[in-house]
């Protein structure tokens, strides 16, 4: 799949006069075999006129009109590489035309430099009009106004600064091949999946924390020993803390004793939270983040394809309390998640197989074109091997990871307080957690989700919304990559009782999530006790 799910550029550049847009687009375009276009070059091309020249006779604003045409029709038709002019963006018709290219998953890289070597590569050409007069001032005055607009569409940074442009062109590529996932809202951020997206996180951090708490647990310590010392040799100070690992972390206990931490270290307002590992992890350390000083920044590092998938994107933060999984917690949004697949190479080969449950739940609410993908490279996920993933399977994970993260950005987006839409996401769920908590965790998230579906197929079954053929499809596809598809533990009351305190409920109302047929589904409210029962009875021992 293309990096991207909108038509348009691969990457649209943008950035100040000399900051090396034309040269970096025309070598990158020469490397990946792909169209350049130069708005400046374009506008020429069809006006008959230099553009010093189509400034002075006609003024800025009617240039910066025909500009925008320029640049709208070539968002529309292009699709290789597009530069534009560095005050392009700055009009409000373009600024918006970029806006929904990177909404609907474009690149837009914007080019940085020290302002000195940019003003001094910018004087080399002569065809800036508005950098004639005091130009130094001037130019510096434009990177003023020009920056903050810049920084707020990019969806990616390269700093150009002392590098030759096959240097800058090469940091291009590889941000080309990473899958960027848009979540909008009142908070909007990017989901980065890919190869060394970590880097990102200075980025994303930017100037202002002082302090970081890295919140890990154990079995990611490589991960996390590594990630500390990036962050220090960025010059924050880094509160390393290490909780327990899965469910036994996700306790109020062990936030509590972060809170203490974060007081006796002087953790501010203007402090931030890294939150590195499985969705557990990541649960906690948004939950931190959530609560300290009522909120501060925080950044999703997720290392289990679950968390990669689901956990760490969407903004439901929380901890689990005896009486029921996640009980406590907040909606609260991070800065964003980088997705950085390098980790899933210490994943254990049955953890990366109960993510698969929450892939596969993504593909039976909405995008069925995941349940292809599984299918068709059922066995390949079945026999994986973490520590020596191919670059074909790398890419195959890739786009579950991507497809996955994008429905659930687009269910998150709508609704992020979970008024409706947003609880199709917990398709699965209602056993599924119960199961959870009966086994005492030793049944993992996306496992029991797994025999969840299968449940909740059953259901949807026994009232008449699907077939027997679509139940076992259910049963099929996930027992193909490896996951169970019944359960035996507990009973029907006890089940009953947990379903109870899920949070679809309402007074008395048990909710549920059934298909009423593949990629669609709809809320099931209070059905009938004995069709619960019956769905129960039909997952156990088969
Ligand atoms: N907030 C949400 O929207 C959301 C969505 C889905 C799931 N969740 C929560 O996420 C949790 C499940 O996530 P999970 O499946 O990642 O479980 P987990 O966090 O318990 O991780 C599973 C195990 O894998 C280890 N691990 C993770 N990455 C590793 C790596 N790269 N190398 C070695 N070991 C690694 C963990 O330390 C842990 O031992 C549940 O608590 C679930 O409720 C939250
Ligand atoms: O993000 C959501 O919304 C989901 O329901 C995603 C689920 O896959 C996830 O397991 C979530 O943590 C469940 O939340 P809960 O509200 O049912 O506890």
């Amino acid at each position: 799949m293309e990096r991207r799910h909108g038509d348009g550029p691969r990457v649209v550049i943008i950035g100040m006069p000399g900051a090396g847009k034309t040269r970096i687009g025309k070598e990158i375009s020469s490397m990946l075999k792909l169209s350049f276009i130069d708005s400046d070059v374009a506008i020429e091309r069809q006006e008959g006129a230099s553009i010093p020249s189509i400034f002075q006779d006609l003024g800025e604003d009617a240039f910066r009109d025909i500009e925008s045409d320029v640049v709208i029709q070539a968002l529309h038709d292009h699709d290789g590489v597009l530069s534009l002019g560095g005050g392009a963006p700055i009009f409000r018709r373009t600024r918006k035309a970029l806006e929904r290219y990177r909404d609907n998953g474009g690149l837009i890289a914007y080019l940085d430099a020290d302002p000195e070597e940019m003003i001094e590569r910018a004087f080399r050409s002569r065809n800036r009009p508005l950098l004639e007069g005091d130009a130094r001032s001037k130019w510096l005055r434009l990177y003023d106004e020009r920056r903050p607009v810049f920084e707020q569409l990019a969806n990616i940074v390269i700093s150009t600064h002392r590098a030759a442009p096959s240097v800058g062109a090469h940091k291009l590529i590889n941000a080309m091949k990473e899958r960027i996932v848009h979540v909008s809202g009142a908070d909007p951020y990017d989901v980065r999946i890919g190869d060394g997206v970590f880097e990102h996180l200075r980025q994303l951090l930017g100037s202002s924390p002082v302090r970081v708490a890295l919140i890990h647990t154990m079995p990611v310590q490589r991960h996390s020993d590594a990630a500390r010392a990036q962050l220090r040799s960025w010059g924050y100070e880094v509160l390393d803390i290490s909780i327990p690992d899965a469910e036994a972390g996700k306790t109020v206990q062990v936030a509590s004793g972060i809170w203490k931490r974060l007081a006796d270290e002087g953790f501010t307002r203007s402090d931030a939270v890294v939150g590195l590992g499985g969705g557990a992890a990541t649960d906690v350390a948004g939950f931190i983040a959530a609560t300290w000083m009522r909120g501060i920044a925080y950044v999703n590092c997720p290392t289990s394809l679950l968390a990669m998938v689901d956990a760490s994107t969407g903004g439901k933060t929380g901890v689990n309390i005896p009486e029921g999984k996640n009980l406590v917690g907040s909606f609260y949004t991070p800065q964003g998640v980088l997705a950085d697949t390098r980790f899933l190479s210490t994943l254990p080969n049955d953890i990366f197989i109960e993510g698969l449950g929450e892939v596969v739940k993504s593909g039976f609410i909405m995008d069925t074109r995941i349940l292809d993908i599984v299918q068709e490279n059922s066995q390949a996920l079945h026999d994986i091997d973490c520590a020596h993933i191919s670059p074909e399977m790398h890419d195959v994970i890739a786009e579950l990871i991507e497809r996955t993260v994008s429905v659930k950005s687009k269910h998150v987006s709508a609704d992020l307080k979970e008024s409706g839409m947003r609880e199709f996401l917990n398709y699965g769920h209602t056993l599924g957690h119960a199961i959870e908590q009966i086994e005492h965790f030793r049944w993992r998230h996306g496992q029991a989700v797994a025999v969840g579906m299968v449940f909740a197929a059953e259901l949807a079954n026994i009232l008449g919304y699907i077939d027997d053929e679509t139940v076992e499809f259910h049963r099929s596809i996930l027992s193909s990559v490896g996951l169970k598809t019944s359960w035996n533990g507990g009973d029907f009351a006890s089940v009953l009782a947990l379903m109870h305190k899920d949070k679809k409920a309402r007074g008395n109302t048990l909710r549920f999530i059934v298909l009423d047929r593949i990629g669609h589904p709809i809320h099931l409210d209070n059905p009938p006790e004995s069709a619960v029962r019956e769905a129960f009875d039909r997952i156990r021992n088969n």
